[in-house]
């Protein structure tokens, strides 16, 4: 199959499908081992998968070219792994090679995928071996380990000054960090790129342009960690089905551009790892108001926010509570809050009474071991404890409390185990010393690394579901029967990273879970297996509400600010989307309480689309 025979191919299957199915692909990403699952059935009936992929990644190749107005003296380079992913890899720089441009393959592995090789050395491609112990049939082995350290040297050297370089090292198939050959490639060549991009924008193809074939090789890609040297890429051509790594920090800032290659997988049967959370899911999320609506039945939340030493996280969080379409708030803290969030908001009430969700923790101070806890975090700890379980699980009284979110200086009065509708909202370093709390030995720069992993851990201890705050905000499901799907909520601009942001979510997750509060109460379990169901699903949708809050916080942030930026950009369709080089503008500085003003236009935007 030729290069335009593939894509006609491609563009059918792109056409056969409807619009649910191009949704779901943008929307989910799928473990490995379940893109195996999906691709067998492809397999079996005779799709040739590995030269559509490759067909895809030259076709986007000539376009960069063109775009960049290069002609066939454009030097091109494949970093060639031993796997499949190598097999793409040579197969698109066969059909590059065919066209003229001289593409020239550096093999990092002892053999090389044989039918891609073949085709690729027949096309007119150029091997540049770097193992002395490979047994690729015609090329050079057995030399010194001076000679072989040269040969590194000089293929670095060959790919930093190419114009673009197409990674094929490892794909699905990669296990842990990178090892041997691949790894220091990935070393020496991933700091080369990385100090030529602190210098370029690379407008003018002043620095190698990097496309990964599947994967950004070196990447964690089911857990989209960073566990050792990798290639950071430009624009990654994801063939199927996006992976986790395409959605979760830090690996998805190394695939730069995504363009999903569609394969036509049976998407609907199978259960994703991780979903973005979009427009419909957060509007999903917010109640909407009926005639016989009163204020209790819209729902009501009780805050203990604030302190005196920061009484601001009282009016922040109070009044984004109030704005995110709640019926009441109830507020408790020390006097000098209480004035200031009755200044900002006349509608507050203070003091206790019946609530349908708590806000809990944002701007009060962490508790030191040596200090005596004062009245705002005795409250917190006496409400937290009515949601301590024992560590078989029972205590009916947990679950019938209604849900609350635990912020800030609250995540330190936590108890040991706790049911899911408990809502954790830490940032990197809350996570980090929480977990240290629970005995876990971890700093946080670990934690940054694998977010994913360590939030999970936080919510497998202690039974809350998670929300790590972050510019992409990761949600993982509490409970016991929880499923591992993990959300992402990527539609906050930069600008959202100012002082009282995160009081300001809190509140609104407080809010949001008050007015769904049949949704989120998880019951007390029975032992009986035929209940777990029930309780995982109170677990997805607390997640699902979770996620919504951080989408609807960053919607607030784009219109205050009036950024396109966003956390997380949605994938390309290859074959559909256009190569077309987007602009997403940063916007104007904002502070928190701007956000605050602009809930209830993103909440309008949200109910009218
Ligand atoms: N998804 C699809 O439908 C299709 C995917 N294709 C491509 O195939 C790869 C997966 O190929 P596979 O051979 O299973 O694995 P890889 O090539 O990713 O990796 C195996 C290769 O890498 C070496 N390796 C693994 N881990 C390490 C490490 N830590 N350090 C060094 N080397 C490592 C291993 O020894 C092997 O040599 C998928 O990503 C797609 O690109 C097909 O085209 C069909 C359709
Ligand atoms: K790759």
């Amino acid at each position: 199959m030729d290069m335009q025979q593939s894509q006609e191919s491609q563009e059918s299957i792109v056409e056969s499908l409807d619009e649910d199915h191009l949704q779901m692909l943008v929307q989910h990403a799928y473990d490995t081992d379940t893109v195996r699952a999906m691709e067998q059935p492809l397999l079996e009936q005779g799709e040739p998968l590995m030269r559509h992929a490759a067909a895809a990644v030259a076709t986007n190749v000539l376009q960069l070219l063109e775009s960049f107005d290069l002609d066939e003296h454009a030097r091109i380079t494949v970093l060639a792994g031993a796997g499949d992913n190598g097999g793409d890899g040579l197969f698109a720089g066969a059909l590059l090679a065919k066209r003229g441009f001289p593409v020239t393959a550096i093999a990092v592995g002892r053999t090389l995928h044989d039918d891609a090789y073949r085709t690729f050395i027949e096309s007119g491609g150029h091997i540049w071996v770097l193992d002395a112990a490979n047994t690729i049939p015609g090329c050079p082995s057995e030399f010194s380990a001076g000679e072989a350290g040269e040969r590194f040297e000089q293929a670095m050297e060959f790919a930093s000054n190419s114009h673009i370089i197409i990674d094929a090292m490892t794909g699905i198939g990669a296990q842990g960090a990178l090892r041997g050959i691949a790894g220091s490639v990935a070393q020496t060549l991933g700091a080369l790129l990385d100090e030529l991009r602190a210098h370029d924008s690379n407008d003018d193809m002043q620095r190698p342009y990097v496309v990964a074939v599947d994967t950004p090789s070196g990447i964690g890609v089911n857990d989209g960690s960073l566990p050792g040297p990798y290639i950071p890429a430009d624009m990654t051509l994801m063939f199927g089905a996006m992976k986790p790594c395409a959605i979760l920090p830090p690996a998805c800032s190394a695939c730069g551009e995504i363009w999903l290659v569609d394969f036509g997988f049976d998407l609907e049967s199978h259960d994703p790892a991780g979903s973005i959370v979009g427009m419909d899911l957060a509007a999903a999320a917010i109640r909407q108001v009926m005639p016989t609506d009163a204020k209790y039945s819209r729902g009501v939340t009780g805050l203990i926010t604030g302190s005196q030493q920061y009484p601001g996280a009282a009016v922040l969080s109070t009044t984004a509570a109030a704005h995110t379409n709640i019926g009441m708030v109830r507020y408790m803290g020390p006097t000098r809050a209480q004035d200031l969030v009755l200044h900002a908001l006349p509608e507050a009430v203070i003091g206790k009474g019946h609530v349908q969700s708590w806000v809990v923790g944002s701007g009060v101070p962490v508790r030191t071991a040596e200090e005596e806890a004062d009245l705002q975090q005795q409250s917190i700890e006496a409400l937290l404890a009515h949601y301590a379980l024992s560590e078989d699980g029972s205590n009916e009284e947990a679950y019938a409390m209604p849900a609350i979110v635990v912020d800030a200086g609250a995540l330190d009065l936590l108890p040991d185990h706790v049911p899911s509708h408990v809502v954790l909202t830490p940032h990197m370093g809350e996570l980090t010393r929480l977990l240290t709390r629970l005995g876990v030995d971890v700093d946080e720069d670990t934690v940054r690394n694998q977010p994913l992993q360590y939030a999970r851990m936080a919510a497998k201890m202690t039974g809350a579901t998670v929300l790590l705050k972050g510019s992409l905000t990761i949600v993982v499901q509490g409970g016991q029967f929880a499923d591992d799907q993990v959300f992402v909520a990527g539609r906050a601009p930069a600008q959202l990273a100012t002082a009282g942001a995160g009081d300001v979510l809190a509140g609104m997750l407080g809010a949001i879970l008050a007015q769904n509060a049949d949704l989120v109460q998880p019951s007390v379990p029975s032992g009986d297996e035929s209940d777990h169901d029930d309780e995982a699903q109170v677990a997805q949708a607390i997640a699902e509400i979770a996620g919504a809050a951080a989408y609807l916080h960053g919607l607030a942030a784009a219109l205050a600010s009036k950024a396109k930026q966003r956390g997380w950009h949605r994938a390309h369709l290859f074959g559909i989307d256009d190569l077309d080089e987007e602009h997403f503008p940063i916007g104007r500085p904002i502070v928190a309480s701007d956000v605050v003003k602009k809930i209830a236009a993103a909440i309008g935007k949200l109910q009218n689309n």
